[in-house]
């Protein structure tokens, strides 16, 4: 037996690269090789986005007209160059090295202008790349450099994503995350903070930043205070460390869903003449309780969390039926979108137009929403336009 280490294989950009949001990607109507869609498809398709950081998506253009406006020295000096830069930089082999490249982005979102005008245009992105409910996450105690107060940056953020949303040629749906950076200790406050926008839009609780040192047990207060108000919150776990990690979020936090926890595979022996996988306890829990991992198959190529696309952990817990999401995590540093990174897995792995339905279904079984609405969207939108196509 050996076990399936997301890290061994060494790390590789996937050869074909997601195309930057709103880039034509080439032979866009033809089916990609080996699947059952074509990009085009892809981008038609209903789908569902459950990680996805508002510093992580703005437009290469936008950081470069916020930037000019407040005198911010960027590394580069158009919109192509600059976004080409976030991709090479955060494409570091380390999740330390890939979060520097957040300076830029926080730098420009210090103002209510800034905040309402990213997230809009986040909406608009998201909606114009098939995306028909997101949960769009940020730390609100990173964009107070200016004199903010918390409550201005969140109602900035709501509205931004309700004026996109309404703006947007295709139906949107935006619910936002609240994250608090594990390193800091402003955990509580943003916990309180969230639940006192939860009829406004704000959907659940987050907790982010590097993750070795930084266990999520250091913020026990926030998530024993949301447990006591029946709210929601995903941690980021199981992609800068591992398995005790992802123990703690789920065992002493109580996580509702793993940010990433794509090293769950450490507690998964697949046998090295094939046969079947023999899961471990934890990695038993994570399956039988069908507690959802957010997995961001190239933000884990560029953090080192994964060797490459076609090497990526994805596969495995697919094939043995965890309850699997595929997300973006920062669209910008990962210059790609929902339709790309499903574009890689189809390149990868064969994945069509099933497996896009079902991690969509995924998806909405584990987002934050109220189940009513969620049947609902399951059942008005994504069953009709997938009958027409999955088998
Ligand atoms: O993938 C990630 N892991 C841990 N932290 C992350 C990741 N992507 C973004 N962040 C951090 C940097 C952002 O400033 C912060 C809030 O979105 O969350
Ligand atoms: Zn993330």
């Amino acid at each position: 037996m050996v076990a399936a280490s997301p890290a061994g294989a060494p790390r590789t950009r996937p050869p074909a690269a997601a195309p930057p949001p709103g880039a034509a990607r080439p032979a866009d109507g033809a089916p990609i090789a080996g699947a059952d869609v074509s990009y085009a498809d892809i981008v038609a398709a209903p789908k569902v986005l459950l990680h996805d950081h508002l510093d992580g998506g703005l437009r290469p253009a936008t950081v470069l007209e916020l930037a000019d406006a407040i005198g911010h020295p960027l590394p580069a000096a158009d919109p192509a160059a600059l976004g080409s830069w976030f991709v090479a930089a955060a494409d570091s082999g380390s999740l330390e090295r890939y979060l520097e490249t957040f300076a830029h982005t926080v730098a420009v979102m210090q103002t209510e202008e800034s905040l309402y005008r990213v997230a809009a245009e986040c909406a608009a992105d998201l909606a114009a790349d098939g995306v028909v409910y997101a949960e769009v996450r940020y730390a609100p105690e990173l964009h107070l450099e200016t004199g903010l107060r918390l409550e201005e940056v969140v109602e900035a953020v709501l509205a931004g994503f309700a004026a996109g949303a309404a703006g947007a040629d295709r139906p949107v749906r935006v619910g936002t995350l609240l994250t608090a950076m594990r390193h800091a200790a402003r955990s509580q406050e943003i916990a309180e903070l969230a639940v006192r926008y939860r009829d406004a839009g704000v959907v659940g609780f987050d907790i982010a930043g590097a993750e070795a040192g930084f266990p999520p047990t250091r913020h026990l207060d926030a998530f024993e205070y949301l447990q006591r108000e029946n709210f929601h919150f995903t941690i980021h776990a199981g992609e800068g460390f591992g398995l005790p990690s992802i123990w703690q979020a789920i065992q002493w936090c109580g996580a509702d869903r793993l940010g990433h926890g794509v090293r769950i595979v450490d507690d998964i022996a697949v046998p090295a003449e094939g046969g079947v996988p023999a899961l471990g306890r934890l990695a038993g829990y994570v399956r039988d309780k069908r507690i959802p991992l957010e997995l961001c198959p190239s933000s884990n190529v560029q953090t080192g969390a994964a060797g490459s696309i076609a090497a990526h952990p994805i596969k495995l817990l697919h094939d043995l039926r965890f309850r699997v999401t595929v997300n973006t995590d920062n669209r910008l540093m990962g210059g790609t979108t929902l339709s790309g990174e499903f574009a890689l897995l189809a390149e990868a792995f064969g994945w069509g137009w099933s497996e896009l339905r079902w991690f969509t279904i995924n998806a909405l079984k584990s987002a934050f929403l109220p189940f009513d609405e969620r049947l609902a969207l399951i059942d008005e939108v994504v069953k009709p336009a997938y009958a027409r196509r999955a088998h």
